[in-house]
């Protein structure tokens, strides 16, 4: 018990330096965040946290503990990023859905600080954030599994006055929950949204379980927590089963491992003369004559420049019949790096027959960062 005691004594005293430390570096932090205001930079960058980790953990002498400083490291800069973006943000985000649904869960990874305005409709998010009521909307864009999500895109396409700032992929994990008490012997019946179950039945059907469809995973757990029966579960997150004082029976029941889902963050800030980074994404919005050879001249343009088109999507434009207009992303080569997109959108415009820049942003993965997530 001694050496409990001993070894506690020491930690506390390292962590009453750590507290004083922390407060450093995050003053610090928000001197960046300012900086990063003024200059339009993008909060997160690679190559300086790249910088960052090889430095200190080269400073590490035991090695054994040197993987665990590089985690440790990085946990700090997930926790640094979300203080400056809430500083740059002024703390409203908007998303679509109600408390505990994918938006919501991805918007508090994004904005772990933020406020958090829950809206109808993917169009109310829009519109939340072109009124200004909300800095920023956290919107789905893509799914590995089911495809495009076409609405926003289209929303995107609709609003000139907003551009894109950031792409996140949120993995999904499906966890099955049940109220405090219950066991996954106990439980009889599994609610959820037919995508959640459909991805979960091989589970689901090896443990006999009756299912009924819900409208999403987040309703499905809010209902089972005011049912308070034992044998009634639901499929959704680890952090709706914390929302709803739901416990976890089994986690990551959902079979496909490749569940991702692709976020994009809206703001009103315009990205013209943001310089550029290198392998930062560029985002455009495009319309071509409807004549032979049109979109390949676009491309071709694009590709003599040094950008590597990483996705290109085609939606019927709104009001005009079988015609399209076109979404693009690209990486920004180094050749390019440091420089706004104004060129870029200046030899776009002699192929194209209309051409907007999106968005510049970084694509980033929402990992489980525990301790920033809740
Ligand atoms: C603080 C900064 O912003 C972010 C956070 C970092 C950190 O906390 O050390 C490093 C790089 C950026 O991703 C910075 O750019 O220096």
């Amino acid at each position: 018990m001694e050496l409990l005691e001993q070894a506690r004594a020491e930690i506390d005293a390292v962590d009453a330096q750590m507290a004083e430390l922390f407060e450093r570096r995050m003053r610090a932090v928000a001197m960046v965040a300012r900086s990063k205001a003024d200059s339009g930079k993008p909060v997160f960058d690679p190559e300086r946290e790249r910088a960052v980790i090889a430095k200190n953990t080269a400073r590490i002498t035991d090695e054994a503990l040197r993987p665990y400083y590089n985690r440790f490291l990085q946990q700090a800069m997930a926790v640094s990023r979300a203080y400056q973006r809430e500083l740059l943000g002024r703390g409203t985000a908007a998303y679509q859905g109600v408390e505990g649904a994918w938006a919501h869960i991805a918007s508090r990874r994004v904005f772990p600080f933020a406020r958090q305005m829950a809206c109808k409709t993917w169009a109310d998010v829009f519109e939340a954030v072109s009124t200004g009521k909300a800095e920023f909307g956290v919107l789905p864009f893509e799914n590995s599994t089911a495809g495009d999500v076409s609405a926003v895109l289209d929303l995107l396409y609709g609003h000139p006055d907003l551009s894109v700032c950031g792409v996140y992929d949120l993995p999904i994990r499906q966890d099955l929950l049940g109220i405090p008490g219950a066991t996954l012997a106990g439980l009889r019946t599994v609610v959820s949204h037919q995508q959640a179950l459909s991805q979960s039945a091989p589970f689901l059907r090896a443990h006999g379980f009756e299912t009924k469809v819900w409208g999403n995973t987040a309703d499905a757990a809010r209902y089972v927590s005011e049912l308070g029966d034992p044998a009634v579960g639901a499929v959704a997150s680890a952090e709706t089963a914390r929302l709803y004082g739901l416990q976890v029976l089994a986690q990551g029941i959902n079979e496909d491992g490749d569940n991702t889902t692709r976020f994009v963050v809206i703001t009103r800030t315009r990205s013209e003369d943001i310089p550029v980074g290198e392998g930062q994404r560029i985002a455009l919005l495009f319309t071509v004559d409807h004549k032979p050879g049109k979109l390949a001249q676009v491309i071709e343009r694009i590709g003599s420049m040094g950008f590597n088109m990483e996705s290109i999507k085609s939606r019927p434009l709104p009001h005009v019949q079988f015609e399209y207009y076109f979404y693009v992303q690209l990486i920004c080569p180094q050749r390019a790096a440091g420089q706004s997109c104004r060129t870029l959108l200046h030899d776009l415009e002699a192929p194209c027959r209309t051409v907007r820049l999106l968005g510049v942003f970084d694509h980033e993965t929402l990992c489980d960062e525990e301790g920033v997530t809740v």
